[in-house]
């Protein structure tokens, strides 16, 4: 038997029972079913159900970049030249300023560039893994890619790598890939996998023109009537219209599902190497997890076909494993907080909050207090944001291709007035309570804000002042958090005597909320409409909001009761909206409805991504990439 005949045979279904007893578990603790975890909830019962154990340890992770180029390159449908393979595998492992290397950072995973059929001779690269098949593959537009005993050897490399990963105590990959012309070819594979149209599954890839675009549906289009692939068929799928890294990925997914490994599908084309996998072993893609929604329009027709629901929508258009970095970060917070929660109620961790109490005098709070606050609004320092926009329109990777992460690094330089805001910057959350925090909630904001690296502080409300009271309680703990921490989640937990972890939200919604989800009230009535008993709450996030923003930190938004105070907050004062980031569902697709700072924590570590790619990528200039020919990147990118 070849190595991919013995590794198909011996993938079997993941472990079916540690998911059940961690259902129920989950249940018998969290009690209220409304209130959930939701994506992380099956994010976790996957994994368990992958590693088969109740605690596995946490994640070992490799990031493995498979660099290959691309006959079909020479149709020019790509807005770089293809040399920028091999450049960007300088940058890899010389320059060491990729996305791939800021990622690997940034989520503490080991990372390994594989040359799988690059077009050049790049063995003077330092630490570039040599599986070299061939100087790219043949034009697909004019006939198949490679042959068959070439898709079966670009596959069993993967396979190899998968083993010997394993062997090492790796127990988690994150494949990622770097191929000039590639996405033309990813959209050719979900084309004759998920029986679409060249028209549906083409994107712009590197960010090209409209021009480019209608030329590569066309190369597209003449790729699938040329090679007629079998969608049924993974073998033939690859060699017809395939890559050698699309190859090595699948055989990836096909060797770690084979040893109980997992694998963390990043972008388009990882999701494509998937869809490889699954016509070839179809049990293979229990061991595979989603992590985002990518740009390129055929993402959706792959995750859809593999029965994936990503987490997260960040706008990525890049292959370097960044999607798949975030997701495993998540998988960790989650991972935490369960073992904390399997320990209820017998062994609690430690909460370490600020407790902070309101008072019971009535502050002299008038509406010159707020005119205050908002005429004396800092404007955003633009200078900085600029500055930080142009160096990351100049670092090495395709123009907008990391998205909101771009935006949100930029808005950062902004708020903080710092061209080049620095990793790791202080945070901190804000949980406005309006009893007794119930220690359930106290135990999983804590492992996730640990996760997060934030200290938190608990702030009680209390019933029976009016709203301005609150306001200023929010006001005046914001202000004094906002001078130590840039970063700042702001949340409410525990509003509610009679429900465990409150029904805020969802009494928010249907008040204040119109049925299509927009806000049904105008800024000035909508405290008077809201709720009696969540009037406190609101105060005092509308002034935790306000001083934040006037004592320029970045505000983190938690869950979808925050996110409709902020919302409203942002009709009243409009200032403030440069200085919020919306969490959930912004960027994250994940339907959370626990509050007490658990999406603000994941935001913190999306905006941490954000800051590794700012400081950790270089330059075009500096790693000696090629810029782009072709799209909106031409008069932005300098060489
Ligand atoms: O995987 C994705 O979602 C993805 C989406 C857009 C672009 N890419 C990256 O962009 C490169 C291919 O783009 P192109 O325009 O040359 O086909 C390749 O190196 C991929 O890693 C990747
Ligand atoms: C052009 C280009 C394409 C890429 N694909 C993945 N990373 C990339 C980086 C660059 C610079």
């Amino acid at each position: 038997m070849s190595l991919l005949e013995q590794t198909i045979a011996i993938i079997e279904p993941p472990n079916r029972e540690i998911p059940q007893v961690t259902a129920k578990r989950l249940n018998q603790v969290m009690e209220d079913d409304d209130i959930t975890l939701g994506g992380l909830r099956g994010l976790l019962l996957r994994y368990l159900a992958i590693t088969g154990k109740r605690h596995p340890e946490s994640p070992e992770k490799c990031t493995v970049i498979c660099c290959g180029d691309h006959g079909v390159a020479e149709e020019g449908v790509s807005a770089y030249p293809p040399e920028t393979t091999l450049q960007m595998v300088r940058n890899y492992l010389i320059s060491q300023g990729a996305a791939a290397n800021a990622f690997a950072k940034y989520c503490d995973s080991e990372l390994l560039v594989v040359d799988i059929g690059i077009a050049a001779n790049a063995q003077d690269i330092p630490g570039l893994i040599d599986c070299h098949i061939a100087d790219g593959t043949s034009n697909i537009a004019q006939g198949p890619a490679m042959t068959r005993q070439q898709a079966v050897l670009a596959i069993e490399t993967g396979i190899e790598i998968a083993n010997q990963l394993m062997d090492k105590g790796f127990d988690c990959i994150l494949p990622g890939e770097m191929g000039i012309a590639n996405t033309t070819v990813s959209a050719a594979i979900v084309a004759a996998c998920c029986g679409r149209t060249a028209v549906e599954t083409t994107g712009r890839g590197t960010n090209i023109s409209d021009e480019r675009m209608q030329k590569k549906i066309q190369i597209v289009k003449q790729a699938l009537e040329t090679n007629q692939p079998d969608g049924n068929d993974g073998l033939d799928v690859l060699t017809k219209v395939g890559g050698f890294e699309f190859g090595t990925i699948a055989g990836i997914i096909l060797g770690a599902a084979a040893r109980h490994g997992t694998v963390i599908l990043d972008g388009a084309n990882t999701s494509a190497a998937a869809l490889i996998a699954q016509a070839i072993a179809p049990e293979s893609i229990s061991y595979v997890i989603p992590s985002h929604l990518s740009a390129e329009n055929s993402h959706q027709f792959a995750l859809e076909k593999l029965g994936l629901m990503p987490l997260m929508n960040l706008d990525l258009k890049l292959g370097e494993a960044c999607g798949s970095s975030l997701l495993v970060t998540m998988l960790e917070a989650v991972l935490s907080a369960w073992d904390v929660l399997d320990k209820l109620p017998q062994e609690p961790v430690e909460t370490p909050f600020h407790q902070e109490f309101m008072r019971y005098t009535i502050p002299k709070i008038t509406d010159k207090t707020f005119d205050f606050y908002l005429r004396t609004m800092q404007d955003l320092d633009y200078e900085s944001l600029h500055n930080c926009q142009h160096r990351i329109d100049n670092l090495a990777k395709p123009l907008d291709s990391l998205g909101y992460l771009e935006q949100i690094a930029a808005e950062i330089a902004g708020v903080i007035g710092n061209d080049l805001p620095e990793c790791g910057m202080e945070r901190a959350l804000l949980v406005f309570t309006g009893r007794q925090t119930n220690s359930l909630q106290a135990q999983l904001t804590a492992a996730f804000a640990q996760h997060a690296g934030a200290d938190v502080t608990m702030a009680h409300l209390r019933d029976g002042l009016p709203p301005t009271a609150a306001f200023d309680f929010g006001r005046e703990q914001s202000e004094y958090l906002s001078l130590t921490y840039p970063l700042l989640g702001l949340a409410l937990t525990e509003l509610d005597e009679d429900a465990p972890f409150g029904t805020a939200a969802t009494e928010f919604a249907t008040t204040l909320l119109n049925p299509d989800g927009s806000l049904r009230y105008e800024a000035d009535e909508f405290l008077q409409k809201a709720p009696e008993a969540y009037r406190p709450a609101i105060g005092a996030i509308i002034g935790a909001i306000i001083a934040a923003a006037h004592n320029s930190s970045f505000i983190l938004l938690d869950d979808e009761a925050t996110e409709i105070i902020a919302r409203y907050t942002e009709l009243l004062c409009p200032e403030v909206r440069p200085y919020i980031l919306h969490v959930q569902p912004a960027l994250l697709q994940a339907d959370i409805t626990l509050p007490g700072g658990i999406i603000a924590s994941i935001g913190l570590n999306i905006t941490e991504a954000a800051l590794h790619m700012l400081n950790d990528m270089r330059t075009f200039a500096d790693t000696k990439v090629s810029v782009s020919q072709d799209g909106p990147g031409v008069s932005k990118q300098i060489p």
